[in-house]
């Protein structure tokens, strides 16, 4: 009987280990596509997965630095609804921004950025992208030393000055006046089309455009559990008719009659008559005028970040006295009484890097990708449709990267006299889905 007894157990027992065993074997198997492995990844909840995860830090990338201590480089996390996988450390944020960079062209279609004008930076990578992209180039990355490169730096020194004298009447606070001297650079420089500063509806775009860009860099549960949505039905609704009071005023203030006027044979003069002349001419790809102004207002949008970003770095100046005083040495010793112009940023490195220790310290993310074909980062399986969070964070902050990461040295970036940029240096992301806008950041802040 005893061992009947130990018959029967030990004939569970086999039975256990060999199914275990084929579990385990199956499930290194389905983890295992080729030589690569699946993410390791962190316990996770029902419904809400590991969105608990980013709790108790001031942004999501915190935590995601946090995790990758625990987990490594490349993790996965499933957040709500949502599949994604988070990349730190400079060498596999460079494999998914670069080396396979067409892996990971795709943005995520969260819902709530349906509903703002996000054409540009929120759109899946297609021709039309990268027409839209090659169109806004002569603009956003004005060759030095030509025309167009000498208008932008006459307008910009316009609105420079009119700003200088605000601050110097007492004109306070100054986030109005930054925003609304940036927007009509914008303006000007895409559009061809002045405002005066004090106009109320051009005010009153400045402010529905800076209330968006807010919007955009909020993130919600919601994002990625759909059914949460409900819950922001008013706010998305304040959104949306924002994003149409915005049309209404590129209509009527900017358009006008541009569009029939247009005569598709003469040399574009910005980048509104480069988009009528596209879809006139009947150009491939094609482009709806509809989702023309929709990249346009982004474009125009732009203004947001630059005054949201000298507002920021104002802020880090005042509490900085030593950078400023180095700052304004350097300018007399380099121009005397000369205006500062944006012809003459080579020549001010010590300015430039006080600019880039702004934006590392700033660490704006990387918009998210999503992987377009299953692929693989570091040697880990990445399946299509994962949403990529490349942690841009960890890059400006690391200790491993930086000397005292966390203090404001614009010297870090200096060598011999010399502005230099390290290769982990990636706050305007990289590779073909890379911000269109990074050289007009370093002109207007310059
Ligand atoms: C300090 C200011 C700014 C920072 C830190 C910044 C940073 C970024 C980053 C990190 C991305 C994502 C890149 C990637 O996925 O690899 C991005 C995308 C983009 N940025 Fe900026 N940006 C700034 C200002 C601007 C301005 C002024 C403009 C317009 C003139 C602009 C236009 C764009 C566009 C159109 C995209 C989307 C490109 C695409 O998806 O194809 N950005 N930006």
């Amino acid at each position: 009987m005893f061992f009947v007894h130990i018959g029967h157990f030990t004939l569970y027992l086999v039975a256990f280990v060999a199914t275990a065993a084929a579990f385990a074997i199956f499930e290194s198997y389905r983890n295992r596509k080729g030589n690569t492995s699946e993410p390791p990844s962190p316990v996770r909840l029902p419904i809400i997965g590991h969105l608990h995860l980013m709790s108790g830090y001031q942004v999501p990338y915190q935590a995601f630095t946090e995790l990758s201590k625990k987990y490594g480089n490349v993790f996965k996390l499933q957040l709500g609804y949502v599949k994604c996988v988070v990349i730190n450390g400079h060498k596999s944020i460079r494999e998914a921004l670069v080396t396979k960079g067409n892996h990971f062209d795709s943005r995520p279609n969260f819902e709530r950025y349906q509903q703002l004008f996000c054409a540009l930076a929120f759109c899946n990578w297609s021709t039309t992208q990268k027409t839209r992209r090659d169109m806004l180039k002569a603009y956003t990355f004005p060759r030095a030393f030509t025309n167009r490169f000498y208008t932008l730096e006459e307008l910009i020194a316009i609105d420079t000055r009119s700003v200088i004298s605000s601050i110097n009447e007492g004109f306070l606070p100054t986030k109005p006046i930054i925003s609304r001297a940036c927007a009509n650079i914008f303006t000007r420089h895409f559009c061809s089309k002045n405002f005066d500063l004090a106009d109320e509806t051009f005010i009153e775009m400045v402010e529905n455009y800076d209330d968006i860009f807010y919007e955009v860099n909020q993130g919600y549960a919601a994002d990625f559990l759909p059914f949460l949505m409900p819950f922001h039905e008013k706010n998305l609704k304040r959104i949306g008719n924002l994003t149409h009071r915005i049309r209404d005023f590129v209509l009527t203030h900017i358009i006008g009659t541009r569009f029939d006027d247009l005569d598709v044979e003469s040399e574009p003069n910005d980048y509104v008559d480069s988009l009528i002349k596209h879809i006139k001419s009947g150009e491939s790809p094609e482009l709806t005028w509809d989702s023309a102004l929709f990249a346009l207002e982004d474009i125009i949008g732009g203004h947001s970040a630059v005054a949201n970003f000298l507002v920021k770095l104002f802020a880090f100046l005042a509490k900085e006295p030593e950078v400023q005083i180095n700052i304004q040495k350097e300018i007399d010793r380099v121009l005397g009484n000369k205006e500062v112009t944006i012809s003459d940023r080579t020549l001010l490195p010590y300015t430039e890097a006080t600019i880039f220790e702004a934006i590392r310290l700033i660490a704006s993310p990387i918009v998210p990708r999503v992987a377009n074909r299953d692929s693989s980062i570091d040697g880990y399986q990445i399946e299509k449709g994962t949403v990529i969070f490349l942690n841009n964070y960890d890059l400006s902050m690391s200790l491993d990267l930086w000397d005292e990461p966390e203090k404001f040295k614009p010297e870090r970036f200096i060598r011999e006299n010399r502005l230099i940029k390290p290769d982990h240096f990636l706050p305007f992301g990289g590779g073909r889905r890379s911000c269109m806008g990074y050289k007009m950041v370093q002109l207007l802040l310059s």
